[in-house]
C-alpha cells in the first residue's frame, strides 16, 4: 500500500520546506516526501499523485491554509492534514482541528514532536488501509484466487465465506487454527492455504495423535550430534512453507509446552543442541475437539491456544451444508470412477434428496466412502445405491419427524403456504435460485416463475 506513505509538505518558506523535507526523509525513511511552495497548486498535485498525509502551512500568499484544508477535505476526505502554524495562529489552528485536521504543530516547537505526529498519522493511515483491504476482500463475494480451491467443492454460503476468509488471512504470518468434526475437510483447507500463500514452498504434515514428548521433539525439531550426522526435523524441512500440526488437541500437556516456544519466538532447540534455531514456516493446526472446552477442563494450555487461534476457521459439518450433498456425490463419483478405473455411473436424480435427513456423523469422509462403495458395485452407468440404503432409511425417518408441521387454528391458504416455503428456501440459500429450487424439489425455471409472480 504505497500511497499510505506519500506525504506532501506545503509551505511558501523555501528554507523551512527544505529543512523539514530532509528531517522527515531521515527520521521517517519509509515515507516518500514531496514539497509544494504554491498553495494554488495543492489540489492539482493531489490529483496527479495520491497523498495520504499533507503538512500544511497556515499563512501563505494567494490561498490560506484554512481554505486549502477545506478543499482537501472536500476532494480527498481520507487524506490526513497536519497544520503547521506560526506562534500567533493558535486560534486558526483550533478552527482547523474542528474542520477535520488531524493535528497541528507550532513551528517554534520541537521538530521531534512533529516527527512523532507524522509517524502516528502514517501508522493510523496504514492500519485504516489494511482494515479497508480486509473489509473489501471479505465482503467481495467473488473469490480472488478460485484456482487455489480446486479441491474444495461447495455452493454453501457458509463454506464460501470460509474460503474468502482464507484468502484474507493468506498473507498474514500468524498461525491458523482449523476446527471441525472429523471428515469436514480440515486437511483440504490447510492444503488450500498452502496453495494460496506458499505454492512453491514445502508442506509438511505431522499427525499428533498419540505422539509422545520424545517422538514429538525428534520429529519436529530434529537432532544434532557431535559426530555430525544431524537429522533435520519437520520445522526445518518446512522451510518458509507450511507446517501442518494435525489433531493438536490430542497432544499431552508436556508435549504442548514444546510448541509454545516455537509459536511465541519462532525458534526451537533441536535435540542435543545448545543454541536455538529460528523457524520461518507458517503454522497451521487442526483439531476435531473444541480446544476451548479442553482448556477449561485443564487439558489444553491457554498460552498455546491463544497463540494458535490468531486466525480461527470453524468448518461446518455436512448436515449443516446439505446443499453440497448432490455436488459432492457427483465429485466423488468422478474421483471413484477414475481411481477404480470404471465407467462413470450417473447419480440418480433424487439421491441427494433421499439423504436429506441423514446426519452424516463422519461428514464428507463418510459420504466419500459410500460413493466409492456404490461406484465399485455399479453396473454400467447405473449407480448401485445399496451403500446408501441405511443412510437413506435413517434420513427418511428423520425427515418424517421434522416434517410434522403444526398448524394454528386458521389454516394458511395454499398461496400463503407456497410463498412461505419459497421465502424460507431463498433465505436458507442466500437467494441462490438453483440451490433453493433443489431444496424445494422443483426446477429452477419453476421457481423463477413463482418468484416473478409474487
Ligand atoms: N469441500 C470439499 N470438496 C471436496 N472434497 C472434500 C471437501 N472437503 C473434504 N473433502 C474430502 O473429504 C475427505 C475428508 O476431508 P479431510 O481429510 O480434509 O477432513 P478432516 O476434517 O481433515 O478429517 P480428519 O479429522 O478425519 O482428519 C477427503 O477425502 C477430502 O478430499
Amino acid at each position: 500500500m504505497k500511497m499510505a506513505r506519500n506525504i506532501l509538505l506545503v509551505d511558501d518558506e523555501a528554507q523551512w520546506l527544505r529543512a523539514l523535507s530532509v528531517t522527515l526523509k531521515r527520521r521517517v525513511p519509509e515515507a516518500h516526501v514531496d514539497t509544494c511552495m504554491d498553495g494554488r497548486q495543492v489540489l492539482e498535485r493531489m490529483q496527479s499523485k495520491k497523498y495520504s498525509l499533507v503538512l500544511l502551512d497556515l499563512t501563505m500568499p494567494f490561498r490560506s491554509g484554512e481554505d486549502i484544508l477545506q478543499d482537501i477535505k472536500l476532494n480527498h476526505p481520507n487524506c490526513r492534514v497536519i497544520i503547521v502554524t506560526g506562534v500567533n495562529e493558535i486560534d486558526s489552528a483550533v478552527r482547523c482541528m474542528k474542520r477535520g485536521a488531524y493535528d497541528y504543530f507550532n513551528k517554534a516547537g520541537e521538530v521531534e514532536a512533529l516527527v512523532g505526529s507524522v509517524r502516528r498519522a502514517l501508522e493510523v493511515i496504514g492500519l485504516e488501509a489494511n482494515l479497508e483491504q480486509v473489509r473489501e476482500s471479505f465482503f467481495d463475494r467473488e473469490l480472488k484466487r478460485p484456482d487455489s480451491f480446486k479441491e474444495i467443492i461447495s455452493c454453501e454460503p457458509a463454506v464460501l465465506d470460509r474460503l474468502r476468509y482464507l484468502e484474507v488471512i493468506a498473507s498474514s504470518p500468524a498461525p491458523v487454527l482449523i476446527i471441525g468434526e472429523s471428515g469436514t475437510g480440515k486437511d483440504v483447507f490447510a492444503k488450500a492455504l498452502h496453495q494460496l500463500a506458499y505454492p512453491e514452498q514445502p508442506f509438511e504434515v505431522i499427525s499428533l495423535t498419540s505422539m509422545s514428548l520424545e517422538q514429538l521433539r525428534v520429529t519436529l525439531f530434529g537432532s544434532v550430534s557431535l559426530e555430525g550426522g544431524d537429522t533435520p526435523g519437520l520445522v526445518q524441512l518446512a522451510g518458509s512453507g507450511v507446517l501442518y500440526l494435525d489433531e493438536i488437541g490430542e497432544l499431552s500437556m508436556d508435549a504442548q509446552s514444546q510448541l509454545v516456544e516455537l509459536l511465541e519466538h519462532n525458534q526451537y532447540f533441536p535435540v542435543g543442541a545448545q543454541k536455538p534455531v529460528c523457524s520461518e514456516c507458517r503454522i497451521v493446526a487442526s483439531s476435531s475437539h473444541d480446544l476451548k472446552a479442553l482448556h477449561q477442563q485443564g487439558r489444553f494450555r491457554g498460552d498455546l491456544l491463544y497463540r494458535l487461534n490468531a486466525h480461527e476457521l470453524a468448518l461446518p459439518p455436512l448436515r449443516e451444508r446439505r446443499l453440497d450433498i448432490g455436488l459432492l456425490i457427483n465429485h466423488f463419483i468422478d474421483i471413484a470412477a477414475q481411481e477404480l478405473n470404471r465407467e462413470r455411473p450417473l447419480q440418480p436424480s433424487n439421491l441427494a434428496n433421499q439423504l436429506w435427513g441423514y446426519g452424516f456423523p463422519g461428514n464428507l469422509l463418510e459420504l466419500k466412502g459410500m460413493v466409492f462403495d456404490a461406484v465399485s458395485r455399479s453396473d454400467n452407468y447405473k449407480l448401485n445405491i445399496s451403500a446408501f440404503a441405511e443412510a437413506i432409511q435413517s434420513g427418511a425417518n428423520n425427515r418424517q419427524q421434522q416434517l410434522s408441521i403444526s398448524f394454528g387454528e386458521q389454516l394458511p391458504t395454499l398461496a400463503e403456504a407456497n410463498k412461505a416455503l419459497v421465502d424460507e428456501a431463498m433465505s436458507r440459500t442466500a437467494s441462490n435460485q438453483t440451490a433453493a429450487a433443489r431444496l424445494l424439489g422443483i426446477s429452477q425455471s419453476a421457481l423463477s416463475r413463482r418468484l416473478t409472480k409474487e
